[in-house]
């Protein structure tokens, strides 16, 4: 990646403060002016010494000069820098706002596809790396830069022969900096490779902890751990030594610069082009110009780390984005149609998930996918809710592509209840709410009950004000799945997709999810990924799915005068029942 790419990323997203960070360069401009005013000060204080005409109201004259340039250079540095900084964290606000945007408009397999651990050293660490190069850059490397350079030139007007003996060291020190530099992009990447495998094998340990314990892993797994954060520590060291020679070589003779006004200084004074007065202030002004330049090299290491860090910010904010129409579409039925679907996940012919697939589900019907696993059950149910686009053919809601449908109105659309049960970490009510955040706390009670959630809810301490977190450890898998079932109750869409719980099948349980999903599905155009068999025996239509094609369809008591594989898995299901019973 070319710096202005980079530099563009950052800028685009400095449009809200533009100005500030712009007011911050002319602020730091003026420090750095201020920052002259010593010199000239001290200057004028050494000339008065050597032609004798020092006098205390004289000194103090210049004394108060140099004082009050020091107190602009401070003032007006503390201004740029506030400034910066808020311009900074506007920047990283920014972009994290474009990122979980664009997670939420990119289809969600992407998302999926991407490690928790990943997002979250993207959007929180990789983004905050930027804050403080981008807040010191701007005024400290600015005024870094632009100080040895007026220093130069004052220099240069004193005498142009000193200014160059002042900066003898540079070209020396910046070629056994080149050296030290040749390789640094290979090596900041592996760097960066190196940090995120320990990064990705860190969370990896913390996620999977549970599982480890479970099954006696935590020796395997904490060598790997182990293994990773040491084979870092080896990486990174080994980069160090091998540049720790050349980086303090360089470091030693850059703020060298008496190497070259000395002597020069010395001849040019015995030659008498230089008097007493010059020769004192160009030692001095030499020594001013080296220090802001050596602190400017720490810029090229923050430089290259905004550049690793926007880079994979980029990773994120140019993931595609699903098309997303901006008009609402008015639709008066709620009737899908999925025709001629083909889909695969990676958006080859080599690896359909769905084959020129047609189907109908009519409003108010109640529509069973089953199938063996892998059969593509989920994906049709995903599909209509626009998680990802098909590959070929269209999939219509009451005769409308729901492509031209906007996002936010097919999300309105459709209830997908998964057996995902995720509670964010607030209170149950709010979770609950989550549904229709314009509910109101007696509407929310309502879903509540009507949902069987009620009774165990009240049974906490503070009930409904319990926090998912709180609450989470003593809920069981059912309880979890009643109150997302709430939630969907409360959103109240005409459509239902109901990807049923294989888990949580004890007869209580099983009794109370019954009547919940009856409360949340009456009235609705429902479509249910069946997994046992018995709970769909009723419904309309069953659809029969084999390997991505429909392979039958019809009510329960036609595909049984079939043969075929629902009677198969009817069959199966039916035995693994009196299986059951005869345990008991
Ligand atoms: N995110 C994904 N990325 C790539 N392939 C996927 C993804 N999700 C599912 N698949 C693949 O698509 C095929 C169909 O999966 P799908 O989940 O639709 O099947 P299913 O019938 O619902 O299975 P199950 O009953 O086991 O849930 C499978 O081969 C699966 O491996």
């Amino acid at each position: 990646m070319n710096k202005e790419s980079w530099l563009k990323t950052v800028m685009k997203f400095a449009e809200p403060c533009k100005r500030k960070l712009i007011f911050s360069i002319f602020l730091e401009v003026i420090s750095v002016a201020g920052g002259i005013i010593p010199y000239f000060g001290v200057y004028q204080i050494i000339i008065l010494f050597f032609e004798g005409k020092q006098s205390v109201n004289n000194i103090l004259f210049w004394t108060s000069i140099c004082l009050l340039g020091y107190v602009i250079k401070l003032l007006f540095h503390g201004f740029s820098t506030t400034l910066s900084h808020i311009s900074a964290y506007t920047i990283l606000e920014e972009m994290r706002m474009s990122m979980a945007d664009r997670l939420m408009y990119a289809p969600l397999g992407t998302v999926l596809n991407q490690t928790v651990g990943n997002l979250k050293s993207i959007i929180i660490d990789r983004v905050e790396t930027i804050e403080l190069p981008l807040a010191h850059l701007i005024p400290e490397g600015f005024s870094n830069l632009l100080l040895p350079i007026c220093v130069f030139i004052y220099l240069f007007v004193i005498n142009w022969r000193m200014a160059l003996a002042s900066i003898i060291t540079v070209p020396i020190s910046f070629i056994a900096y080149g050296f030290m530099m040749r390789n640094f992009n290979e090596k900041y990447n592996d760097y960066m490779e190196a940090s995120a495998y320990v990064n990705g094998v860190i969370v990896e340990y913390v996620e999977g902890i549970e599982v480890i314990k479970t099954f006696n892993q935590s020796t395997t797994s904490y060598e790997k751990f182990e293994k990773a954060i040491h084979s870092f520590k080896e990486y990174t060291l080994d980069w160090f030594r091998s540049t720790w020679k050349l980086m303090n070589f360089g470091g030693a003779v850059l703020p060298s610069t008496l190497l070259g006004t000395l002597p020069i200084g010395m001849f040019l004074y015995k030659q008498g082009s230089l008097s007493p007065a010059e020769l004192t202030m160009c030692m001095i002004l030499s020594l001013g110009i080296i220090g802001p330049l050596t602190s400017f090299t720490v810029f090229i290491n923050d430089l290259k780390s905004i550049e690793y860090a926007v880079r994979d910010a980029n990773s994120l904010l140019n993931l595609t984005k699903l098309e997303n129409a901006d008009k609402l579409v008015s639709i008066k039925e709620y009737d899908i149609e999925l025709n001629n679907v083909s889909f695969s996940y990676d958006s080859t012919d080599n690896n359909e998930v769905l084959s020129n697939l047609s189907l109908k589900i009519p409003q108010g019907s109640f529509t069973a996918l089953v199938g063996p696993s892998g059969s593509g059950k989920s994906t049709i149910a995903r599909l209509i809710a626009r998680f990802w686009d098909v590959n070929e053919g269209e999939i219509k809601i009451g005769n409308t592509n729901i492509k031209e449908i906007p996002l936010s109105q097919l999300c309105d659309m459709v209830s997908f209840v998964t057996q995902d049960n995720f509670l964010f970490n607030c209170s149950l009510l709010e979770n609950i709410r989550l549904g229709n955040p314009k509910a109101t706390d007696e509407e929310v009670l309502q879903a509540a009950k009507s949902a069987c959630c009620d009774e165990f809810i009240s049974n906490f301490e503070k009930g409904y004000n319990t926090s998912a977190g709180e609450a989470g450890g003593r809920l069981s898998g059912g309880e979890k799945q009643r109150i997302v079932i709430a939630r969907a109750i409360l959103k109240d869409a005409p459509i239902i997709i109901l990807d049923e719980a294989t888990a949580f099948t004890d007869p209580e349980n099983e009794d109370k999810i019954q009547k919940s999903i009856a409360a949340l599905t009456k009235g609705k155009t429902l479509l249910v990924i069946a997994h046992r068999l018995s709970t769909i025996k009723n419904s309309d239509q069953i659809i029969v799915l084999q390997k991505g094609k429909i392979q039958s369809k019809g009510t329960h008591e036609e595909l049984l005068k079939k043969e075929g594989l629902y009677k198969d898995m009817w069959t199966a299901h039916i035995g693994a029942k009196l299986w059951a019973v005869n345990q008991e």
